[in-house]
This record gives C-alpha cells, structure tokens and sequence, in this order.
C-alpha cells in the first residue's frame, strides 16, 4: 500500500520506518529540512533501538520524506502525526493539527481517486470529525465520504521501544465511519495483525480518541496512586515496593507501572492528562481523580528535597542531583521530575551538580547556572548530599568515595549499599 505520514517525529518516523519494513510504500512529509535530509541519507532523526536500520535499509526504496505536500497525492493513505501541544491553561493545542489539515486538504484537492486521512495523533473526542474533517472537505473541495474518508488510529508506543511496541503492540485501535476505512486498516495493519492472531479493536472514531486519553489517565493515575500508597508506606516506616510487589500479585492490578518514587514526567503523560482534564471541564464535568492525580505528581519532588533537608540544610549546599531524563533510555527532558528537584532545590539556596549520560545538553539551555559533571563520580566529588532523579541503570552500586557527607535520598529505587552510607532515605521506602 502507498502510504503517506505527515510529521516526521518521534511517532511519525517510528511509523514511517516500521510500515516500510513491513513492505509498504511510504513517503515522510516533514517541514522540518534537515529531518528530511537525515531520512533520505538513510539515516535516523531521532534515536531509538531499531530505528536506524529500517531507516538504512529503506531509505531511497520503500521509504523517502520531502517537504512537498504534493507527494500525499501519489499515495492511499495519510497519517497525521503531527504535535497536539499543551496550551498554557493546560488545554489541547490543535493550531499544528488545523494547519497540516489545510496543506493536506490543498494537496488532495487534485487527487482523483479516494483517499484516507488517518489521525495517529493524541486528540480529543470529536477532533477528528469536527475540526480535521471540516477543513479537509473545505481545502479540498471534496466532501467527507465521497473520495475522502477519516479514521482515528491511536498510538500506544514508548520513547525508547518504540519500533518494538509498534510491532509488537498489546492492542490496535480503529475508530472508523465506514466499512472501507476499516478494511483499509486491516490491510495495512495485517502484517502486524497477522503475526500474533490480534483482533484490532474496531470503534467508532470517538471511542478511539477517546481509548488514547483513558490509556495514558489510567497509567498515570496508577503510577500516582501507586506514589500515595508509597507515601503512606513510608509514613509508616514499611517498604512500598515490598508492598506493592504483593498487591501486584493479584492479575486484576498486574505488577507493570508499579515503581513508586519521584513520579511521571515526559512529552505526553502531563500534557495528555492536563487536555482530559480540560476537555472534561469544557463538558461540564469536574475531573477530580484526575485533578489528585496531578497533584500527588506534583508534590514528590518537593517531597524528595524535604528529606533530604531532614538530613543536610540545604543554604550553600552543594548538592548532586543524579538523573535529568524523564525516564531512563531516553535524553528527553520535557517535564521531567528532575528538573523539579532542580527547581525546589535551588529555590532552598543548594548549589547544584547536576549529571546524566545522555541529557545534559538539553537541560544546560534553560538551567545555565547550575554546574555540571561528566560522570556520577564527578557530580558526586565533594557533594554535601545527593538526590537519585532518574533510575539509570548505572547508578546502581553507586561509589559515593568522593562525597563531603554521604547522604543520598532515593526517588527511583537504584541498587546501593547503604551500609557504605551515612544516610540513605528512599522517598516511598
Ligand atoms: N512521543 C511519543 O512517545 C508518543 C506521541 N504520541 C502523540 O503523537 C503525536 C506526535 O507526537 P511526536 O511524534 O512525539 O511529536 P514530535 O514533536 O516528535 O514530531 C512532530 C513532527 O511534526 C513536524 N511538523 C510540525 N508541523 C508540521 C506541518 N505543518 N507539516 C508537517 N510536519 C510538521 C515537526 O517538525 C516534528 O518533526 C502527538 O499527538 C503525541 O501526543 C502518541 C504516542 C506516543
Ligand atoms: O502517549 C504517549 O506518548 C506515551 O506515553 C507513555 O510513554 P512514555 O511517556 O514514553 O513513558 P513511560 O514509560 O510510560 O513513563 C512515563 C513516566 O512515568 C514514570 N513511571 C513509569 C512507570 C512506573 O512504574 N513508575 C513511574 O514513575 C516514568 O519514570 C516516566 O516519567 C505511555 O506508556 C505510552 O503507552 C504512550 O504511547
């Protein structure tokens, strides 16, 4: 099938390759030149694990990206996946989405035969229909259902598995309006559905907006009850993984999403749970598990810094903080906890060292001020305490020789031996 992507990101490159190399003929429409450069040199714009080899593999082939919109027209199918920002009452910013919609609309206005718009971007219930369709139809001068067709198809993946999750996804979610937008995902999808004997779930288009926004709720809700439960834990004294290891036991709660500690950050849980619970306002519900969600999100940075103020006062300082990622396998920063801490911190007089394998250079643009290391060891020489942000696997067994006092406080439950400590506190432990 000919298939064309427009957003060439993180999912839009991720899906480009990966249907690629599932055979299919795909075409990037990226504004970004230097992305479309870097795919038709055949390599990756972005890093993650099986990535580069598609790419390299099918770049010149079965793949290509160009900033001309005219290339949709040589092709089936588009994919928008385009950024559905925050705006900054924490509602969904659709200015990206409306403004592809027009240059695809334009584009397909002297294509003959039919066409499928599919939205993979995170939306809200009823964007498809009632704000990408409209626009379509007018730039296009075709109306929706006689030549083009939308269809909702929401994407599960992670940063740092992604190719992985899109092949091998739990679920496929098809929110379709009619019969052939839904055949036409199946075929494009069965080398996929095919490989495990899935059933895609197969909605109206709504129902899978909205599948998307429960989704991401869900896991962060989770990882936010899962925070209280540690907070209460350690009021008690108890060990919450210990804890929340047996809860997990039980298949109706599974032992997934279950790490206690700082919390969750990055590009879309924040951003996606901040546009649901906006959008429920606008509908005129009060979302307020959602609303606690946050809060308790919100609260275990500053949380994290109060213990360690139990143990070193925190005027003149000079504190490490491990970690700048939202998550480890990743460089992405967008709203990491770490940069939280960071915040509180330096807003209780600490000066910061600040470390991660991967993510200074992102930070090092907003935070000017703080110092930096080039190794855990470095960050850690002379330090009167430290905080652990992130849980990279090479924190674990930590050598704390250099440190002023050895004080660590733990939000990501690395392997240490606290015996070798001082002060060892885990924010939920
Ligand atoms: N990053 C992730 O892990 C996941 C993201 N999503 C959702 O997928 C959507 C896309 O997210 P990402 O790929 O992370 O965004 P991104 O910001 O990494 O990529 C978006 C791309 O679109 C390009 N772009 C912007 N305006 C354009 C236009 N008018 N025409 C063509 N290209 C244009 C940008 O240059 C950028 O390369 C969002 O709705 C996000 O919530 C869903 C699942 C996972
Ligand atoms: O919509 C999206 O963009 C994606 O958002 C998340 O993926 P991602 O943000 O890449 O990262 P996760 O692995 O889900 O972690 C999110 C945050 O939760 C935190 N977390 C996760 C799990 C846990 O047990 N505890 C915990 O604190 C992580 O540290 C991280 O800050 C979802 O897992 C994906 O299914 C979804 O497609």
């Amino acid at each position: 099938m000919h298939v064309s992507i427009v957003g060439s990101g993180y999912v839009g490159t991720t899906v480009a390759a990966c249907l690629a190399d599932l055979g299919h003929d795909v075409v990037n429409v990226e504004i970004d030149e230097d992305i479309v450069a870097s795919i038709n040199a055949g390599e990756a714009p972005i890093h993650e694990s099986g990535l580069e080899e598609r790419i390299a593999a099918h770049a010149g082939t079965r793949l290509r990206a160009t900033t001309d919109y005219d290339a949709v027209r040589e092709t089936d199918v588009t994919f928008l996946c385009l950024p559905t920002p925050q705006s900054d009452d924490g509602s969904l910013d659709l200015a990206i989405m409306e403004a592809g919609a027009e240059s695809l609309g334009r584009a397909l206005a002297s294509k003959d035969d039919d066409h499928l718009v599919v939205v993979k971007s995170t939306v809200l219930p009823g964007t498809t229909e009632d704000v990408v369709a409209p626009i379509l139809e007018a730039e296009s001068g075709t109306p929706i259902g006689e030549g083009i067709e939308v269809a909702m198809n929401p994407e599960f993946l992670r940063m740092g598995t992604a190719v992985q999750d899109f092949l091998e996804p739990d679920k496929v979610v098809f929110g379709t309006a009619s019969d052939d937008a839904a055949a036409t995902l199946r075929e494009l999808y069965a080398p996929i559905l095919e490989r495990d004997g899935t059933d895609p779930v197969e909605t109206d288009v709504r129902e899978a907006e909205l599948i998307k926004y429960a989704n991401n709720a869900f896991l962060a809700s989770k990882v936010s009850l899962v925070n209280e439960l540690g907070n209460v834990a350690k009021a008690y004294g108890a060990d919450a993984y210990e804890v929340l290891e047996a809860v997990g036991l039980d298949d109706r709660i599974s032992e997934r999403f279950m790490r206690s500690g700082l919390g969750w950050g990055g590009s879309c849980f924040p951003k996606d749970v901040n546009a649901l619970r906006a959008g429920a306002r606008e509908q005129g519900y009060e979302p307020e598990l959602l609303d606690a969600a946050v809060a308790v999100n919100d609260g275990q940075p500053r949380r994290l810094v109060d213990l360690l103020a139990d143990h070193v006062p925190l005027e003149g300082a000079r504190i490490a903080v491990l970690g700048l990622s939202f998550k480890p396998g990743t460089d992405d920063v967008r709203k990491s906890r770490a940069l939280d801490v960071i915040d509180v911190l330096t807003a209780r007089g600490a000066d910061v060292v600040a470390y991660d394998p991967v993510a200074i250079e992102n930070v090092r643009p907003d935070y000017p001020d703080i110092e930096y290391a080039d190794s855990s060891e470095g960050a850690l020489t002379d330090a009167d305490g430290a905080v652990v942000a992130t849980g990279w696997p090479e924190f674990d067994g930590l050598s704390v020789d250099g440190m002023a006092r050895t004080v660590v406080v733990d939000g990501r439950r690395i392997d240490v031996d606290e015996d070798a400590l001082e002060v060892y506190e885990g924010l939920t432990w």
